[in-house]
């Protein structure tokens, strides 16, 4: 573990699992802090919408499971506070800032192609949600394979030649998680939006959002208050809260 561990927040390395996130939903009730989990492979890794996420070894698949204090609607911003950690980690992991960015609503984009994304799920059912699991994967070795319509998977590897292991990224990951985890709960949503902002991608240019009932076409202008993707469209400003994007 490297120095800049955050302080007061516990790790497990397990060789194999199915899921950290499932493995979150597991040993949260136990917890007494937060806590990383970290997964050498996965069997049974979860994306958004339902999706598969292939995870073959090398690749990074942690959770941070915590107990977020704070109103039901800043516990969603987390994705955004993984995204900027994500980005920064791998900025510092790679000494180049060049390259990387955030595609709405929470994936890290290296060269135009999808290098990592996150899933938040909720510990617990209705009143009783208890914790939230932030379910973070890299293709730091290997980039699966591409899906229709989907943007081109890569690697780390892949694009910059660098190899590195999922626990050397870990103690990367940690310490940038806990720092814009801070700026949420000092200052509120602003500096985190603010700074998603300026590493988005496609911003003022022509996207597609997809929701479950309609698709909408028009020009990225930020995330509001809450999160939610802002759209000037032929009819107007949508405000879209969960969608997927594509470019
Ligand atoms: O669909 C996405 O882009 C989100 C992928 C999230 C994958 C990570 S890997 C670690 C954690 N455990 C899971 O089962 N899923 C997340």
């Amino acid at each position: 573990m490297s120095n800049n561990w955050p302080e007061g927040v516990a790790r497990r390395v397990l060789p194999e699992i199915d899921s950290t996130n499932a493995e979150a939903a597991r040993i949260a009730p136990g917890l007494s802090g937060p806590c990383w989990i970290l997964a050498l492979r996965q069997t049974q890794g979860r994306g958004r919408r339902g999706r598969d996420w292939r995870d073959p070894a090398g690749n990074f698949a942690a959770t941070y499971v915590s107990r977020p204090g704070g109103p039901p609607e800043q516990v969603a911003q987390r994705s955004f506070v993984a995204a900027l950690a994500l980005r920064d980690a791998l900025v510092t992991v790679t000494a180049r800032p060049e390259g990387f960015a955030l595609k709405w609503p929470n994936d890290v984009l290296l060269n135009g192609g999808k290098l990592a994304g996150i899933l938040l799920e909720s510990v617990g059912q209705g009143a009783q949600v208890s914790h939230l699991a932030v379910g973070i994967g890299v293709n730091l070795l290997h980039a699966p394979a591409a899906e229709d319509g989907a943007l081109r998977p890569v690697s780390l590897l892949s694009e910059t030649g660098m190899s590195v292991t999922p626990e050397e990224f870990l103690d990367v990951l940690a310490p940038a998680f806990a720092h814009w985890e801070g700026q949420l709960v000092t200052y509120g949503f602003a500096p985190v939006r603010q700074a998603w902002m300026n590493g988005a991608a496609r911003l003022g240019e022509r996207i597609i959002a997809r929701t479950v009932l309609d698709s909408h076409e028009g020009t990225f202008e930020g995330i509001d208050a809450t999160g939610a993707l802002m759209l000037r469209t032929a009819q107007g400003r949508r405000t879209i809260p969960a969608a997927d994007v594509f470019f």
